[in-house]
């Protein structure tokens, strides 16, 4: 077994793992419906990039959420409550004493480990709940969303290095920079010199048929060309649910916003270009406050019906919690069907791997995610970067879903720019997982 300044592989996993062949079996006997597959390429997709489809049609859909109900009771006033049932037995609540809950406790802590593990360590059995994806892909986003926040100008060779280090570690997305005005985004200036600087890996992506992919962001037809010209083969756009915020990221109004990109979407296609979107202020807007779920799935929908291959709804503030995550999920769920979207959460709140689960229960299997958790929003005092890719790998390592990503390397990668900014990783794996010694670890 490899062992990295200490760590040994079977570090970087949580207290169970390599189980994902398991979760669509259980989905698929618990409700009779077909097992979601792997995309086994984004080239795979159709006519803008799409496969995977999980959900055929709305009746899935409904099934899935009506499981989801089962989990957690929804009320659909205008405040959602969650509420998560206690177990039940013969039908009426089982209430456990002190000593039968511990009887039970141990039967199940017995039964959930894994004895036939490879290494001979104890690990946990995953035990999902249903729906569950069975692979997820992760959009890192560290290199634009998180660089752009930070004020000391990073070099160009650092950010190539540091896009070479995350493409290395197995991620099948990396968005490398944005062609945005260098007047608003002084710390991407150097778009076009970053994709000079990665056109070698970006064509290789493209030569060997691979799904790795590095997008750009583009917020009008000018960025657009302009990424097209530096060798872009994929490019993503923003709006939002707030005019507010909107007026302040690209200075004009929603509606302006979509007109632009309808622009941007028929460039695109011309030239077989996939597009992403994004709906910023998912969940809040810094300026307005909490959003409505309906104007998000009004946006999204436009997003999707001008040819967005997926949409990724961002809390841009990181304020939400599972509780106004899912009414809004659920909304745009009505209109974008689920295999076309992302989630993308910042964690000012420490929610978003508990709103990255809630998304998963829902269906959706693209996550948005940033090397060391670097980021912030620069119209939100206070917050924090994007969930830190290490969290999600973890997470996703414990839940049995696949992703096809090194930890160990992104958490390599995660060091190379840390150091380089002089601050400590976001990463609460990262940080961990750096602590750990081969021979003290036990998990
Ligand atoms: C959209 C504009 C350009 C409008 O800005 P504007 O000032 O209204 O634009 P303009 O058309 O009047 O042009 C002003 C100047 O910018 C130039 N210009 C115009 N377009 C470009 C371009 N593409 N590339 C380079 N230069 C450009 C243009 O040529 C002109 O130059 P000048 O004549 O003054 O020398 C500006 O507001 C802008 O660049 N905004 C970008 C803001 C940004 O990047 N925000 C961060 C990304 S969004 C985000 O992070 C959220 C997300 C996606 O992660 C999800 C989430 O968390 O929610």
């Amino acid at each position: 077994m490899a062992s990295v300044g200490g760590l040994c592989e079977r570090d970087l996993l949580p207290p169970q793992s390599e189980a994902s062949s398991g979760l669509g079996n259980f989905w698929t006997r618990s409700t009779g419906l077909r097992e979601a597959s792997s995309p086994s390429s984004v080239h795979d997709r159709d006519s803008q990039g799409c496969s995977n489809p999980r959900f055929n049609d709305s009746e899935e859909r409904a099934a899935r959420l009506a499981l989801l109900r089962n989990h957690a009771e929804i009320g659909h006033s205008s405040s959602t409550t969650l509420r998560i049932p206690t177990p039940r037995k013969g039908g009426k609540r089982h209430h456990h004493s002190a000593h039968g809950a511990n009887q039970v406790f141990s039967a199940v802590t017995q039964e959930s480990f894994d004895s036939e593990s490879p290494d001979g360590l104890k690990r946990f059995k995953p035990k999902l709940p249903n729906g569950m994806p069975s692979y997820v892909k992760i959009v890192e986003v560290g290199v634009r969303d998180g660089l752009q926040n930070e004020k000391p100008m990073v070099p160009t060779a650092v950010k190539i290095e540091l896009i070479q280090r995350l493409a290395n570690s197995g991620l099948p997305v990396v968005e490398a920079t944005s062609f945005v005005s260098p007047k608003w985004v002084p710390q991407l200036a150097d778009a076009k010199d970053v994709m000079a600087g990665v056109r070698d890996l970006v064509a290789e992506a493209k030569d060997v048929n691979s799904e790795q992919r590095f997008p750009v962001l583009t917020p009008n037809l000018k960025g657009f060309e302009a990424a097209v010209e530096a060798g872009a083969q994929e490019v993503a756009f923003f709006t939002a649910a707030s005019e507010s915020f909107v007026k302040a990221n690209i200075n004009c109004n929603i509606e302006e916003s979509l007109t632009r990109y309808r622009q941007i979407c028929k460039a695109a296609k011309a030239r077989n270009i996939p597009v992403r979107g994004y709906v910023s202020c998912a969940i809040a807007c810094p300026i307005e406050g909490p959003m409505s779920p309906m104007e998000v799935a009004r946006v999204a929908k436009e997003l999707f019906e001008m040819g967005c291959y997926e949409i990724s709804l961002g809390d841009t503030i990181g304020v939400g919690t599972p509780g106004t995550v899912l009414p809004m999920l659920e909304a745009v769920l009505e209109v974008v069907p689920v295999e076309h979207l992302a989630v993308h959460f910042h964690d000012t709140y420490g929610q978003a791997l508990v709103n990255i689960l809630v998304a998963l229960q829902m269906g959706v299997n693209v996550v948005d995610s940033s090397v060391a958790g670097l980021g912030g929003c620069p119209y939100a005092k206070g917050a924090t970067g994007n969930v830190a890719t290490e969290d999600v790998l973890y997470l996703l390592n414990g839940l049995g879903i696949k992703h096809n990503v090194d930890l160990k390397k992104v958490m390599e990668a995660g060091d190379f720019i840390c150091n380089h900014l002089g601050k400590p990783s976001g990463s609460k794996t990262a940080v961990a997982l750096s602590k750990i010694t081969a021979t003290q670890s036990k998990i």
